[in-house]
């Protein structure tokens, strides 16, 4: 296993992360997914401590102030943060890790943690983007809207990460990722893109 364990996940809403990650800890289930704290309510289906922690603004704030967010950003008007212990704590113990955050998240991630793999994940096509956000049936239109807006820009800074995965086939991410957190080399990649 490479020393560099702690993955990070971004890309636009909709492209498909969780989707990913759901597969990618199914078939192998030794990897720890960190679960993140928001002031987002709950979809239909999500369980508090599975999902996320689901807090208000104040206790937000609370664990901002308190430094145990690792990252933390606002992402289509809600907070969502990185809670930093757990994930010492993994990292500590060689246990491989995958953050599933935003572009200013892994841009925070890219700083404090320099030997972190940042993997963009992009949609095979825009109109596939939005087919798939819309599809997830999730949101009202103005908040589609709003995540395809910041998607724009997710998908404009795409250069900033290590690696490209094309989400066309989640069967074919979920298997580069896992080689890529295996690789004993370590990941010496700049920019690439992958379909
Ligand atoms: N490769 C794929 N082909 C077709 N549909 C997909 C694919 N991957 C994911 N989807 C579908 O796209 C929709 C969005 O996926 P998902 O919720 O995993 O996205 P996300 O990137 O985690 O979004 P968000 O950032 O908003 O949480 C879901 O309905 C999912 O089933
Ligand atoms: N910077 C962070 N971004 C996070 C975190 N947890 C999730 N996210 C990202 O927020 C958006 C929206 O998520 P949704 O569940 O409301 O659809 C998406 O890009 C997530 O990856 C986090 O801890 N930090």
């Amino acid at each position: 296993m490479s020393k560099r364990r702690l993955t990070v996940l971004s890309g636009p809403s909709g492209v498909g992360k969780s989707t990913v990650v759901a597969e990618l800890r199914r078939a192998h289930p030794e990897v720890w997914l960190s679960v993140s704290v928001t002031t987002r309510r709950p979809r239909p289906g999500e369980v508090n401590g599975v999902h996320y922690f689901f807090v208000d603004g104040e206790e937000f704030d609370r664990l901002v102030e308190a430094g145990e967010l690792l990252e933390w950003a606002e992402f289509a008007g809600n907070r969502y943060g990185t809670p930093r212990e757990p994930v010492l704590d993994k990292l500590a113990k060689g246990v491989p890790t995958v953050l599933e955050i935003d572009l200013e998240g892994a841009r925070q991630v890219r700083t404090t943690m320099p030997d972190a793999l940042l993997v963009f994940l992009a949609p095979p096509t825009w109109e596939e983007l939005e087919k798939r956000l819309r599809g997830r049936g999730t949101e009202p239109e103005d908040v589609i809207e709003r995540r395809l807006r910041a998607g724009r820009v997710e998908m404009a800074a795409e250069s900033e990460f290590d690696l490209t995965l094309v989400n066309t086939s989640v069967q074919e991410v979920c298997h580069r990722l896992i080689a890529l957190m295996t690789d004993p080399q370590g990941v010496t990649t700049t920019i690439n893109r992958e379909v």
